[in-house]
C-alpha cells in the first residue's frame, strides 16, 4: 500500500501494535470541529492493493469517552468533547484526500491538535460481485425475521 503525506503535520497511518486491524489517522493540523457534521481531512491519499476498501472507523476510547480535544478559549486544557466519527468508505480507486467525518453534538466548536489521534482506518478484502435479479431466494430458518424479531429460545 502507498501513502503520500500532502501537508508537513501528515502522519503515516500506523498500527500501534502487530495486531491492532487498525491503522491510526491522525490530524495534521490543529483542526477546529464546528457543531454539526465536519470533514476533517487527514493530508493523506492512499493507493490500496486490489480488492481492498478502507473503513475510517471511530476508535472506542473516543466513543466511550468522548473525542479529545481543546476549547477555543483554552488551547492548553485538554478535555472530552461529545462527538463522534462517522464510519466512511475509501474506495480502492480513490486518490483524493482521505478525510474523517465526524459529527459534534457541542455546542461550540473545539480543536483536535495536530498530530492528535482521530480514528482508525481498517483495510479489508472486498467482494465485488454483481448481484443478479431473482424471482426466489433461498429459504433459511431466519426468514424475514429482523431487526431484534429474531428472539433467543
Ligand atoms: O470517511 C470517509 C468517507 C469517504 N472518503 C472518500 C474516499 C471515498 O472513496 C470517497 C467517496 O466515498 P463514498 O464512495 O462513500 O461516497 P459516495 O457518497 O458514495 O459518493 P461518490 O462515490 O460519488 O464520491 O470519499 C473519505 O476519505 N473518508
Amino acid at each position: 500500500m502507498k501513502v503520500v503525506l500532502l501537508s508537513p503535520g501528515a502522519k503515516v497511518p500506523k498500527r500501534v501494535n502487530d495486531y491492532a486491524a487498525g491503522y491510526d489517522l491522525f490530524a495534521p493540523k490543529d483542526s477546529v470541529v464546528k457543531p454539526g457534521r465536519n470533514l476533517i481531512p487527514i493530508d493523506i491519499s492512499i493507493e490500496l492493493d486490489p480488492h481492498t476498501e478502507g473503513e475510517v472507523r471511530p476508535c472506542s476510547g473516543y466513543s466511550i469517552n468522548g473525542m479529545k480535544g481543546f476549547s477555543l478559549n483554552d488551547l492548553k486544557t485538554e478535555k472530552r468533547f461529545d462527538a463522534d466519527v462517522i464510519i466512511g468508505t475509501v474506495d480502492e480507486d480513490y486518490r483524493g484526500v482521505v478525510g474523517a467525518i465526524i459529527k459534534s453534538y457541542e455546542d461550540k466548536p473545539f480543536v483536535i491538535k495536530q498530530g492528535a489521534k482521530i480514528a482508525q482506518l481498517v483495510v479489508k478484502n472486498y467482494i465485488g460481485k454483481p448481484f443478479e435479479i431473482a424471482s426466489e431466494l433461498s429459504k433459511t430458518e431466519r426468514g424475514s425475521k429482523g431487526f431484534g424479531e429474531l428472539e433467543h429460545k
